[in-house]
């Protein structure tokens, strides 16, 4: 181990809960192993090591790692707090999570940039109670792993999720007083790849590494085979490739339809595909978590396509597996009606000649070829690139400086924070502490520190009471007032807007398209469609959809004063 990971070592081997960092490669899975091997083996203890991803969670083998979601009970987020307590204290379906929160005395959490602040409240919260104890976490010791330039997590809006980075919550900085980032990067030791793989994370590229990235874009010796991975942004994009390689693909073409129920506009938006084809030999991917070994993101090959199933041989971390694959029902729940709003039944696989960056994330790729195209999410690039070994093996087409985003600022800040803090033998400085926490406090927090903007801490009931005693119920007025906000801001902003002629044009556009369109007429849409149109504005975008919940707060009727994750839902879906 080089000397940071080894000082994290000791820390967390003495039981502190411990923020661990530091750019793709720099061996923050291989610290994990020896931690748990370490503490597990030696020390005795009950270790558990949580991801926010299946495939992530594949990369530690036999050590059996499983999704934070699964491990805890609290699913895919579809539950209020309250609720999952409750089930997981008392409902026999949720036996093994209750078990794994109550015996538990470290927990390890990797990839942790795609947990959301929602989510990582929730477990704290659920960990909490379910071991009656009035400490974060139930005092679990919690090692949180993760390097926030790489992706953040993704939102779910039907669960009232904005996907804010889980570092948001306001008590965060108080439990982990202890941050350490490691530094020496030992994926690959070309000094120009490593140098340009910082800077795609962190948003900021050199002339320099922007030449080397474009001398990358040539065919590799090895691309035909199907040992060389593309990674692509989009899944779209993903779709195409495959389709194109399943054209070229020898032998029948068998053809699996779903059988569907409810909203077509849920059902569109399934992973699993309305009409799924597959031929002998073609590589596919699970995109459902069927047990601990068949993860969301495992990759294999079809042998025998049936009527109703087919049968893949996945490859593990050193075996193979052939395993029949049937229909899976895929749902879309709404949280507060506690009704199901789409069905599908469908084959769990994905035809997989490319898969997206998403899913590569914590991968390591000897033989590589990323499209930058369509690529806007803040470190994307340094993900897709970061999972390369060596320039031989990696082939980068349609770079463009352009395409590199900066992470949001809350994300240099939190970097800025990073210390090792007071470190005491006895605990008092990040465990045994007499923390005052109730389970909905980081909404009051929010309340005061906008810059500290959490909107993870789930409020125990769903309902946030808003002290608005004067409800404007005119829509028009209150929108003008936000619109006015608005170009205060643009007015001030340089950074956001380094191009205002070109940028003003736009923004007129978007805010007509805005004053044209009716609230509730389905804002994602709205903003998604202004996102894919007008990229340059994607950061402020996001920014501009809390303003859009404040308007959306100043249409309720006169005297509503409560806005539940049910309103949430009727102006926001
Ligand atoms: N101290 C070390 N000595 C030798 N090799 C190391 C060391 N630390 C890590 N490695 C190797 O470097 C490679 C990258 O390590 P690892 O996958 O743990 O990085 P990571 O920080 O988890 O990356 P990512 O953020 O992309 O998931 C692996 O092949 C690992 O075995």
């Amino acid at each position: 181990m080089d000397e940071d990971q080894k000082l994290a070592f000791e820390l967390a081997t003495s039981g502190h809960n411990l923020v661990i960092s530091g750019q793709a490669g720099t061996g923050k899975t291989f610290l994990v192993k020896k931690l748990v091997h370490y503490m597990r083996f030696k020390q005795g203890k009950n270790v558990s090591i949580v991801c926010s991803t299946g495939i992530a969670a594949t990369h530690y083998g036999d050590l059996r790692a499983q999704t934070l979601h699964k491990w805890s009970g609290v699913e895919d987020g579809r539950h209020l707090n309250e609720e999952i307590i409750h089930f997981v204290k008392r409902d026999e379906r949720f036996t093994v999570a209750k078990h794994n929160i109550e015996t538990v005395e470290t927990l390890i959490i990797d990839e942790s940039s795609m947990i959301s602040a929602k989510i990582f409240n929730q477990v704290q919260v659920l960990c909490k109670n379910t071991r009656n104890s009035t400490d974060l976490f139930g005092n679990i010791q919690v090692v949180l792993v993760g390097d926030f330039f790489q992706l953040p997590p993704v939102s779910n809006e039907l669960y009232g999720d904005p996907g804010k980075h889980c570092f948001t919550v306001p008590w965060f900085h108080t439990f982990f007083s202890h941050k350490i980032n490691l530094n020496i990067i030992h994926r690959q030791d070309d000094q120009s790849l490593i140098k340009c793989i910082n800077e795609l994370e962190i948003g900021d590229i050199s002339d320099d590494s922007v030449a080397f990235l474009k001398s990358l874009d040539r065919p590799l010796q090895n691309e035909r085979l199907s040992k060389c991975v593309h990674l692509f942004a989009r899944n779209y994009d993903v779709d195409v490739f495959n389709y194109n390689k399943m054209q070229s693909l020898q032998g029948d073409l068998n053809v699996y339809a779903s059988q569907d129920e409810g909203s077509q506009h849920y059902l569109s938006k399934f992973l699993a595909p309305k009409n799924l084809g597959l031929k002998l030999g073609c590589p596919v991917m699970l995109i459902k978590n069927l047990n601990d070994i068949l993860v969301n993101g495992l990759c294999g090959t079809v042998t025998k396509l049936n009527t109703d199933s087919v049968e893949v041989k996945f490859t593990l971390e050193h075996k193979t597996l052939t395993v029949t694959i049937a229909k899976e029902v895929f749902t879309t729940f709404d949280p507060v009606e506690k009704i199901v709003l789409a069905k599908r039944v469908q084959l769990p696989l994905k035809v997989e000649f490319a898969i997206t960056i998403h899913k590569a994330q914590g991968m390591t790729i000897e033989n590589l070829v990323v499209d930058c195209n369509n690529s806007i999410q803040p470190g994307q690039l340094g993900v897709a690139i970061g999972r390369a070994v060596s320039i031989q093996g990696l082939r980068v087409i349609n770079f463009r400086k352009s395409l590199c985003r900066k992470h949001p600022v809350n994300v240099f800040n939190f970097y800025d924070s990073f210390s090792l803090g007071n470190i005491r033998n006895d605990l008092t400085c990040c465990r045994k502490l007499n923390v005052e926490t109730s389970d909905n406090e980081s909404k009051h927090d929010d309340d005061d520190d906008n810059d500290n903007d959490d909107g993870g801490g789930d409020d125990s009931d769903s309902t946030v009471i808003f002290d608005r005693l004067e409800v404007d119920s005119d829509f028009s007025e209150s929108e003008i007032d936000n619109l006015e906000f608005i170009e205060n801001i643009l007015g001030t902003d340089q950074e956001l807007l380094p191009d205002k002629s070109g940028s003003r044009l736009a923004l007129d556009t978007v805010l007509k398209t805005f004053t044209d369109t009716p609230v509730e007429a389905n804002i994602l849409v709205f903003s998604d469609a202004i996102s894919i149109n007008y990229q340059y504005f994607h950061y402020w975008f996001q920014a501009q959809c809390s303003i859009m919940e404040d308007i959306g707060l100043n249409c309720f009727p006169e005297g509503e004063v409560k806005f539940s994750q049910k309103h949430r839902n009727d102006y926001f879906i």
